[in-house]
């Protein structure tokens, strides 16, 4: 049987009073590719925070790596939300990778050989070498997306959180960041739990789904339900989004519609 790498038992956390995920119960085998999709405010972000333990649950129990988060993350790369950036930041391509090399250890410290080589292979696997002395301002989102991957994988992770890594990508873009991402999962054996709104994408790469609405909706398998779907948005979604028909969604069954 696979390793577990993820493993959340009866876990409810959020901020202060406010309780934003309720008792979930989630693991995630090694070599997964989980696509976790959800309504607006359903608690992604804050699931993939407690994972990387920035967030105390209330109860339950975190494992990543079989470690407390806080320990295992050590093993995690995280691609966080696009966020605003001062583009005149003097800083470089290869600068932003680097600093993926940075959380393996606790101290700071001047980068090792060993770092750069890591740095420019991470950037070499999004293919983006060529640019590696650019200002990170002065290109594409797209292009800052992937930077962002390889700082991640800068890390030599077992495990890659994304947390929408692809909102405001033009459909071109994501579809080379998605193929990469699989093949990154598929060859490398990169374990991947990823956020996104993008139920097509989902149903295209992704091996094993799940709803958040705070209550998580996972049955660890290749399909989504619409009953799936219906119990986590609490309305009809339709599944069968940019033309990518029935991928993921099976012959609907009427009493699980009714559900
Ligand atoms: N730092 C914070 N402090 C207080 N409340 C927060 C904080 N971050 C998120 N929340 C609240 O927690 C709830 C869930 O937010 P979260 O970002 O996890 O949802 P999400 O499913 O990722 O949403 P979206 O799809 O819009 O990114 C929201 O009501 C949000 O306002």
């Amino acid at each position: 049987m696979k390793q577990k790498v993820i493993s959340l038992k009866g876990v409810w956390a959020g901020y202060g009073n406010n309780n934003v995920i309720e008792d979930i119960n989630f693991s995630v085998k090694k070599g997964d590719f989980v696509g976790i999709i959800g309504p607006n405010g359903g608690g992604k972000s804050t699931l993939l925070k407690v994972i990387l333990g920035l967030i105390t649950p209330y109860k339950g129990e975190v494992k990543v790596m079989g470690l407390p988060p806080e320990e295992g993350r050590e093993f995690v790369g995280w691609v966080p939300q696009e966020s605003d950036m001062d583009r005149d930041f003097p800083i470089k391509v290869l600068d932003v990778v680097l600093m993926g090399r940075m959380g393996r250890k606790k101290l700071l410290r001047s980068y090792s050989k060993e770092d750069k080589n890591k740095a420019s292979e991470a950037l070499e696997m999004v293919g983006l070498q060529n640019i590696a002395q650019k200002p990170i301002g002065e290109i594409s989102l797209g292009q800052r997306q992937r930077v962002y991957i390889a700082r991640a994988l800068a890390k030599d992770p077992e495990i890659l959180l994304l947390d929408e890594p692809l909102a405001s990508v033009d459909p071109n873009t994501s579809e080379v960041i998605y193929g990469l991402l699989k093949d990154l999962n598929e060859s490398s054996a990169i374990t991947i739990v990823m956020v996104t709104h993008d139920v097509g994408a989902v149903s295209s790469y992704v091996k094993s789904v799940g709803c958040l609405n705070r209550k998580l909706y996972y049955y660890d398998e290749k399909t989504l339900t619409q009953g799936m779907i219906d119990a986590a948005y609490h309305c009809p979604v339709d599944l069968i989004a940019h033309g990518v028909p029935h991928r993921v969604l099976p012959k609907i069954n009427q009493e699980e519609t009714k559900r």
